[in-house]
């Protein structure tokens, strides 16, 4: 009998629900190429919940989240929701608390040039040639975003706002671990950024880290402030294999490291928790300023759903056909309008004839 796997589908807003139906489509074909069964599901988030049923995150789709193998996610927030409370607003009231009631601390990032693709990426041509083959290590349910105290008080010229950022050892152990174990599949370096030289979190977890890498002598393991790191990263992102962050410093570092590949609309994630249950989705957002045209990219929403054969369904020669045609697309000179130069092979590609390249291109290794 054939593997039946359950998917929980979340389009979200903005480019969301456009980039989500291409990853459906190669979902589809490479379902039907590779013999299992994706039981698909789709519940609204965010924005688009709120004007549906007055929550970012309605009770239906958390039962229908739970009830699923692996979610499937897009993006969520735009301008129409900015005047709302910030906790009612999509971000806050959707994702941040998914993320939250999964235990999802594991957020990695993968970020390469493609082969061929250097002269996509903004950094000097000499530094893009050496290539680079970076995943962010992200913990992604504590620090500055969850903790606590925050909040606004007081008035007048003596109003402030608070966030606290709060990391305890055993959150920052298992990420660090994960970090290692990613690092001995690949180029063995772990890269740690904190702010240790000033914050009393970075100290913790520099020390933490140092003790962690004691387990794994096969890893070479560098610490790194992160205004050094965004630096590095643009003066030599070949140096980095494994970057392990915090929530905040992942998030800002992996806007950065999807910029150096080219472009936001080709950087996928995966978020993780400690029973292997994972949310999967593109690292950028609801990019509010090209929705609606049919113009974004939607590679980093299907290589979400590669990851998501990959570490939830564990369907590696199918994860493997969808990233073989991807590179395929990009190196036959297709582009949507993020990547397009005037001097490309074929016109700009809009959001849904990308999903058919690479759709068309899903087959079984040879
Ligand atoms: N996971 C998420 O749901 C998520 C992630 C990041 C931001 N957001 C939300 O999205 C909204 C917009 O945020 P922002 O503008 O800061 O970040 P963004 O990532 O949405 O957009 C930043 C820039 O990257 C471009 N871009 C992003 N994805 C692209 C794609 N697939 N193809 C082509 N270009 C792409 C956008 O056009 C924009 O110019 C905000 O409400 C923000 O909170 C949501
Ligand atoms: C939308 C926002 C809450 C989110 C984050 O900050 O984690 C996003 O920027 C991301 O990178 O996934
Ligand atoms: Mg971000």
């Amino acid at each position: 009998m054939s593997a039946n796997y359950k998917v929980a589908v979340l389009p979200g807003d903005g480019i969301g629900p456009e980039v989500m139906a291409e990853a459906l489509k190669v979902l589809d074909k490479v379902q039907s190429e590779f013999g299992f069964t994706l039981e698909l599901s789709h519940f609204d988030v965010g924005g688009v919940a709120i004007d549906n049923h007055g929550s970012p995150l309605p009770a239906a789709t958390l039962a229908g989240c739970e009830a699923a193998d692996a979610v499937l996610f897009g993006s969520v927030g735009g301008p129409k929701w900015e005047h709302l409370a910030p906790n009612d607003q999509p971000e806050r009231g959707a994702l941040l608390p998914l993320r939250g009631h999964f235990k999802l601390f594991c957020n990695m990032r993968p970020a390469r040039i493609y082969e061929g693709l250097e002269d996509f990426s903004p950094l000097r041509a000499d530094i893009s040639a050496r290539g680079f083959d970076i995943v962010c290590m992200r913990e992604l349910t504590g620090g500055i975003y969850f903790g606590q105290p925050k909040g606004r008080e007081g008035e007048g010229a003596q109003e402030k706002a608070f966030d606290t950022e709060v990391y305890h050892r055993y959150e920052i152990e298992r990420i660090a671990r994960l970090g290692f174990e990613a690092a001995q599949g690949r180029r063995g370096i772990v890269t740690s950024v904190d702010k240790a030289n000033v914050l009393q979190a970075s100290i913790l977890w520099r020390e933490v880290v140092n003790e962690v890498a004691k387990d794994y002598p096969d890893v070479t393991l560098n610490h790194i402030y992160i205004d050094n790191a965004t630096m590095q990263l643009i003066k030599d992102p070949s140096q980095f294999d494994v970057m392990l962050c915090s929530n905040l410093f992942g998030d800002i570092i992996s806007d950065e490291m999807a910029m150096l590949t080219g472009s936001m609309g080709l950087l996928p994630s995966v978020s993780l928790n400690d029973q292997g249950f994972g949310l999967y989705e593109p690292a950028g957002g609801s990019a509010p300023d090209i929705a609606g045209k049919g113009i974004a990219n939607p590679v980093a929403q299907i290589l979400s759903a590669a990851l998501m054969l990959r570490y939830s369904f564990k369907e590696e020669a199918a994860a493997l056909a969808i990233e073989r045609a991807i590179s395929e697309t990009l190196s036959e000179g297709y582009f949507s309008g993020d990547l397009y130069k005037a001097d490309a092979k074929h016109p700009v590609q809009t959001t849904v004839q990308m999903g058919e390249h690479i759709a068309n291109r899903i087959r079984r290794a040879s």
